[in-house]
């Protein structure tokens, strides 16, 4: 029944505010990873349909800054108006292109909504600063200007949530986009820039490209008029396009991957403990940047820890998404099965012990689905590769620990840094934590899931370049600060002399 929410058959591009085929005549087929089955054709553009759509928001965007940023925001209202009134069609053709169970799909297209009303907000903000000049009768200031296009790349795994992240601020700020969304997962797109169009959003001033990463992505990356890389997704790709972008002096701002651990000390409340492991680990079925993959367990509370571990994962359902009753949906496609099964060989390799898990479901109703069962290893030790490397699927490792000071350093000896979070009871210790975790997100008695909007998402280390999404930090990324004096003296003042 779900399946007739989706109207076309084939999609097209968004350009100039018109719907219109890709130069090349080339489609992918998009499935649904919990039966494969066929939801939609995508288009696999071509460098010369970026180019097309670079230049229709170059001519846009010189419009759209001129309109005051209050109404800019007011296009940003209806946006969010119009998702809300929604929200459930587009939870459920997210539950459909990417897997993720409902009530997470409910809850992804609800951070779109929030974003909407924030960045809203900022139109009646974007605050500069006003300071005072060395000189009489002289006025300074700073203010926040768009940058012109802005490109942003965006990954499978958080299809809507990410886009709105991205093109809110920027567009909130003057500029105009050109978005590639993850070929996986175009059909948010579609439907976010149908809400666009309803909105009321002057043509030319978002421009939606389908295709490769290779081939859209890397033609977005090159091309000269685009001032700006947003992208999220993986840390191959973002160290290429950074290398890029850095030859062309290119304004690029990076979220990549995660190796995140949940902390559990010898006085945590176990129960909270193992509920915020589960919902961080398997959530999502693990294909979350800020997925739990480990946990760092001091010794006394290990084996108590285990067990109840063990207990609550026997009860999760795993099925297709748009069950309510389902609690782990499927994994996005079969290169994401396959990456999770080697790691499960390379944990027992390595010597981790397998406790739950390590198979993927292939019979009966999961024939025709992409399952993994949640997995739990325990006895890794920090250097093992299971315990370095992200896997990006329900699996999650124990790394015993002998003391507070222990847990924070192996916490900290990853390549990543995006989220960590800690259960005790000591607010020394949380205080402590939140300094010494060098993550960009810290929770403390809460997993490692779960950022609100308004609140800026990034990482430090191989996470990211230091850019934030998310939050008023996300206009760092869409503006360019400008310094602005005016002088009323009526004479030439000279600033920058001695004036002793
Ligand atoms: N830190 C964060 O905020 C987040 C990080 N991630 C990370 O994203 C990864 C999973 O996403 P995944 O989609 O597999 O990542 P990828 O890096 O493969 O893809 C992300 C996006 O980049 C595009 N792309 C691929 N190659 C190129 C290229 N050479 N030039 C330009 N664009 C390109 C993809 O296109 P196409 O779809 O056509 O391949 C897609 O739109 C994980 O590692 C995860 O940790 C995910 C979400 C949040
Ligand atoms: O879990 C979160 O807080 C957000 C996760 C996310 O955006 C991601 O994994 O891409």
């Amino acid at each position: 029944m779900t399946k007739t929410l989706i109207q076309e058959e084939k999609l097209m591009n968004f350009i100039n505010g018109n719907w219109v085929n890709s130069s090349t005549n080339q489609f992918k087929e998009v499935k649904n990873p919990a039966n494969l089955e066929t939801l939609v054709r995508v288009p696999l553009s071509s460098e010369a349909d970026v180019d097309e759509a670079v230049q229709t928001a170059k001519k846009a965007q010189k419009e759209w800054a001129l309109v005051p940023a209050p109404q800019r925001a007011e296009v940003l209202y209806r946006v969010g108006l119009l998702m809300k009134e929604r929200k459930e069609d587009l939870s459920q053709i997210l539950t459909m292109e990417n897997g993720k169970v409902i009530e997470e799909a409910r809850g992804e297209v609800q951070e779109g909504i929030d974003m909407a009303f924030y960045m809203a907000g900022e139109g009646r903000r974007l605050f500069g600063q006003t300071t005072p000049s060395e000189l009489k009768d002289k006025f300074a200031m700073s203010v926040r200007s768009p940058i012109g296009v802005v490109g942003i790349i965006t990954p499978w795994n958080f299809p809507i949530a990410i886009a709105t992240w991205k093109s809110f601020p920027a567009i909130v700020a003057g500029n105009a986009v050109v978005w590639k969304p993850a070929t996986e997962t175009p059909l948010m797109a579609y439907e976010l820039a149908k809400i666009f169009e309803e909105a009321g959003l002057p043509k030319g001033v978002l421009n939606v490209v389908f295709g490769s990463g290779s081939g859209v992505g890397d033609a977005m990356v090159h091309h000269k008029d685009i001032r700006v890389i947003s992208f999220t997704g993986s840390n191959d790709v973002g160290r290429d396009i950074a290398a890029k972008c850095g030859q062309q002096l290119k304004k690029v701002s990076l979220e990549m991957g995660g190796k995140n651990a949940v902390i559990v000390m010898d006085d945590a409340d176990l129960s909270l403990a193992t509920e915020g492991i589960l919902w961080s680990a398997f959530g999502t079925s693990g294909q979350r940047c800020t997925a739990c993959s480990r946990v760092i367990v001091h010794e006394d509370v290990k084996e108590r820890l285990e067990e109840r571990l063990l207990a609550e994962m026997e009860k999760l359902t795993i099925g297709n998404g748009l069950d309510e009753n389902i609690k782990v949906g499927p994994i996005i496609n079969e290169g994401g099965l396959e990456k999770i099964k080697e790691y499960i060989k390379i944990g027992q390799d390595e010597g981790a012990k397998l406790l739950a898990g390590g198979y993927s479901l292939d019979q009966g109703e999961y024939r025709n689905g992409n399952y993994f069962a949640p997995t739990l290893f325990t006895d890794a030790t920090p250097d093992m590769r299971i315990a370095q490397e992200e896997i990006f699927g329900p699996v999650v490792s124990l790394i015993p620990v002998k003391s507070f000071e222990e847990a924070i350093e192996v916490n900290n000896g990853v390549e990543y840094g995006l989220s960590s979070s800690v259960f005790t009871r000591d607010v020394n210790r949380v205080f402590a934590a939140q300094r010494d975790l060098d993550t960009g997100i810290v929770y403390v008695n809460a997993g490692t899931t779960g950022a609100e909007i308004h609140l800026p998402f990034g990482g430090t280390k191989g996470t990211g370049n230091g850019h934030r999404d998310s939050g008023v930090a996300a206009l760092d990324v869409f503006t360019e600060w400008k310094a602005v004096y005016v002088d009323y003296s009526g004479k030439l003042q000279r600033a920058q002399i001695d004036v002793d």
